[in-house]
C-alpha cells in the first residue's frame, strides 16, 4: 500500500477515512512492544474508503483511527479489552510497552465502521514512540483515573501535547475511568448539565427509603442515574 508522508502543518487536517490493512494479521511480538512488527498497519496517511475485507474477514466500509492517551495506569488497557472483548483486566498491572492496537467493526446506523485503536503506553519514557502516532489519528481518546487526582491534574499536559503533535480538528473526547462505586455523574452548573437529574436521583431514594411500598418496584440509584445520565458533556475550563 503506497503511503505519502505528509508534514504535519497546522493547516493540515485529520486524514480522510480510510481502508486500514487488516491489523487482524499476527500482533506484534510482544503486545505493546516499543516498536510495533512488520504485521502493524502503517502509520501514515490513511488511504480513501472503500468497502473492503480486513483480515479475520471483517467487512467495513470504512475505517478511522483511535488513539487513548493518558498517564499509566489510568486503564486506557483495560477500557480497550472490555470494550474489544467485553473483558476485564483484573489481577496484576501489566504496564503497555510503546503503542499497541486493537480492531474493532461496529455497525453505526447500518455503516460498517472499522475503528482501529491504538493503546499508547502513559509512562514517561515512551512518548517520544507515541509522539509519532498522533498524526494520523482521526480521534483521541484522553482518560483519566476519577480516583487519582494526578491522573486528571496532568490532563492539561495532555492537551498540549494533542495541540503539539495531532491534527488540529482532531475528534477529542475526555473519559473519566475507574470509579468508587457509587453512582457518578458530571455536573455542571454553568450549563445546566445532569443537575436536576442529581437532586431529582438523590429525592427518588430518600423517598424510597422513607415511604417504602412493597408493591412498587425497587429503585435503583445505581441504574437510574446510569440510565438517565446525559453522559454527553463537554468539559470547559
Ligand atoms: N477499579 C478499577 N480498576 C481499573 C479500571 N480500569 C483499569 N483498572 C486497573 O488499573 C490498573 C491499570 O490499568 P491499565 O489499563 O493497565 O492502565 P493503562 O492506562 O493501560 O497503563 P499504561 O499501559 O501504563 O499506560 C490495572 O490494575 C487495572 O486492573 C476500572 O475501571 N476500575
Ligand atoms: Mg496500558
Amino acid at each position: 500500500m503506497s503511503r505519502k508522508k505528509t508534514s504535519k502543518s497546522k493547516g493540515a487536517s485529520t486524514p480522510a477515512a480510510s481502508t486500514l490493512p487488516s491489523a487482524n494479521g499476527p500482533r506484534p511480538a510482544r503486545s505493546g512492544t516499543a516498536r510495533p512488527g512488520p504485521d502493524a498497519p502503517p502509520n501514515g496517511p490513511l488511504q480513501p474508503g472503500r468497502p473492503s475485507l480486513g483480515g479475520g474477514g471483517d467487512f467495513y466500509d470504512v475505517a478511522f483511527k483511535v488513539m487513548l492517551v493518558g498517564d499509566s495506569g489510568v486503564g486506557k488497557t483495560c477500557l480497550l479489552v472490555r470494550f474489544k472483548d467485553g473483558a476485564f483486566l483484573a489481577g496484576t498491572f501489566i504496564s503497555t510497552v510503546g503503542i499497541d492496537f486493537r480492531n474493532k467493526v461496529l455497525d453505526v446506523d447500518g455503516v460498517k465502521v472499522k475503528l482501529q485503536m491504538w493503546d499508547t503506553a502513559g509512562q514517561e519514557r515512551f512518548r517520544s514512540v507515541t509522539h509519532a502516532y498522533y498524526r494520523d489519528a482521526h480521534a483521541l481518546l484522553l482518560l483519566y483515573d476519577v480516583t487519582n487526582k494526578a491522573s486528571f491534574d496532568n490532563i492539561q499536559a495532555w492537551l498540549a501535547e494533542i495541540h503539539e503533535y495531532a491534527q488540529h480538528d482532531v475528534a477529542l473526547m475526555l473519559l473519566g475511568n475507574k470509579e468508587y462505586g457509587l453512582p457518578f455523574m458530571e455536573t455542571s452548573a454553568k450549563t445546566g448539565l445532569n443537575v436536576d437529574l442529581a437532586f431529582t436521583a438523590i429525592a427518588k431514594e430518600l423517598k424510597q427509603r422513607s415511604m417504602k411500598t412493597p408493591s412498587e418496584p425497587r429503585f435503583r440509584l445505581h441504574d437510574y442515574v446510569k440510565r438517565e445520565g446525559r453522559g454527553a458533556s463537554c468539559c470547559r475550563p
